[in-house]
């Protein structure tokens, strides 16, 4: 278990003292794939320096597996510190290293006998699918590639924790994808601790358990990752979830106006379920047993770790009773409502 107790951390300017981290307590389970999501400058690099041990809390404990790190000696803080890899937004290859050497570069360091090293290193670039690419420069490879040079490298010396940092910001789309369904894997096949830090709401949904979400230094909302998603507490919170929905843009915002300005009796509502939580056409029998009429402005699903998420606007028509009485019934199929009020 990873473990931040009460962190803070003051960086003094000639300015001002700068509180990066504001009382943080954090736990993290072994295994468990964490997200830490903020927008720039809200502490979250700060944290991972912690977590890897390069800097030090202004006071506060942070513990690996029940050693806290501030208490120990310099020789066993370095075999401590071999236990975490990281991996990097810009990825941080040697540029005049081929990919095989790249990952032997560290199996070096560590003083792994000439023969294992190679060995070792051939394993891990079948794990990250690059054979073939052994021979290649980081200059040859495609974005995605070099990530997975990365990840090999990190991963060279069995560490118990890869911390990502922003890993896949520099990446399309698609790349992206296959970057996290590969982390996803590792985490699995080696009970890898992963702990990423992000600004992006799609990487949390897509491969993390548990996410906290930061703001100013602090820690201001955290949980299970489909729940926070279903039912966010803070602003912060909503926006990041919105950024990845897509769901709030400008053609949306306009038809929902148009609506409420048409029918100012129904209610403009979001929804949002877990589609394990929710198998029936809730929709169609809602609208007959009410006597209500459902109508679907903007809907999307999408994927989480281990379920999908849907999202829908609609607006409800119908007498103000029966309207109020779908919504209670909408409620009873687990699934959360935001009535929006865009008049
Ligand atoms: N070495 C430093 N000296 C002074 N202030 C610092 C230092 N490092 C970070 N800060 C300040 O601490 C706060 C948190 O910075 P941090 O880099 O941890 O945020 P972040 O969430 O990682 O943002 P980004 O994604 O832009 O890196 C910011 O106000 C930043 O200016």
């Amino acid at each position: 278990m990873i473990e931040l107790k009460e962190i803070k951390k003051i960086y003094k300017t000639k300015q001002a003292d700068v509180a990066a981290l504001d009382n943080v307590n954090i736990a993290i389970q072994d295994g468990e794939v964490y997200g830490i999501v903020g927008y720039s400058g809200a502490g979250k690099s700060t944290l991972l320096r912690l977590l890897n041990g390069l800097e030090k809390p202004t006071s506060g404990e942070v513990s690996l597996a029940g050693k806290a790190l501030n208490t120990l000696k310099k020789s066993t803080l370095r075999k401590e510190r071999q236990k975490i890899g990281m991996i990097f937004q810009h990825f941080n290859l040697l540029w005049s290293r081929t990919v095989l050497e790249n990952i032997l570069f560290p199996l070096e360091i560590a003083r792994v006998p000439k023969a294992k090293r190679k060995q070792r290193a051939l394993e891990l670039i079948r794990l990250v699918g690059l054979e073939g690419r052994e021979q290649a420069y980081p200059s040859e490879l495609s974005g995605g590639q070099k990530q997975r040079v990365g990840i090999a490298r990190a991963l060279a010396n069995d560490p118990t924790v890869l911390l990502c940092d922003e890993a896949t910001s520099a990446l399309d789309p698609k790349t992206t994808e296959d970057v996290l369904e590969l982390l996803l894997d590792i985490n699995k096949k080696l009970n890898l601790t992963i702990v990423l830090i992000t600004h992006e709401m799609q990487v949390i949904r897509r491969i993390c358990d548990r996410v906290a979400v930061m703001s100013d230094g602090k820690v201001v909302e955290e949980g299970q990752v489909k729940e926070v998603f279903k039912n966010p507490r803070e602003t912060i919170t909503k926006q990041f979830i919105r950024q990845d929905t897509n769901i709030d843009s400008e053609d949306t915002i306009t038809i929902l106006h148009e609506l409420a300005r048409k029918y100012p009796e129904g209610k403009v509502a979001r929804l949002v379920f877990l589609e394990d939580q929710v198998r029936s056409p809730f929709i169609s029998r809602i609208s007959r047993e009410y006597d209500v009429d459902i109508n679907i402005i903007q809907g999307s699903v999408q994927e989480s770790q281990d379920t999908s998420l849907g999202s829908l606007y609609v607006q409800i028509t119908g007498s103000t009773e029966s309207i109020e009485q779908a919504l209670q019934k909408i409620k009873a199929y687990h699934i959360e409502i935001e009535v929006i009020d865009y008049a």
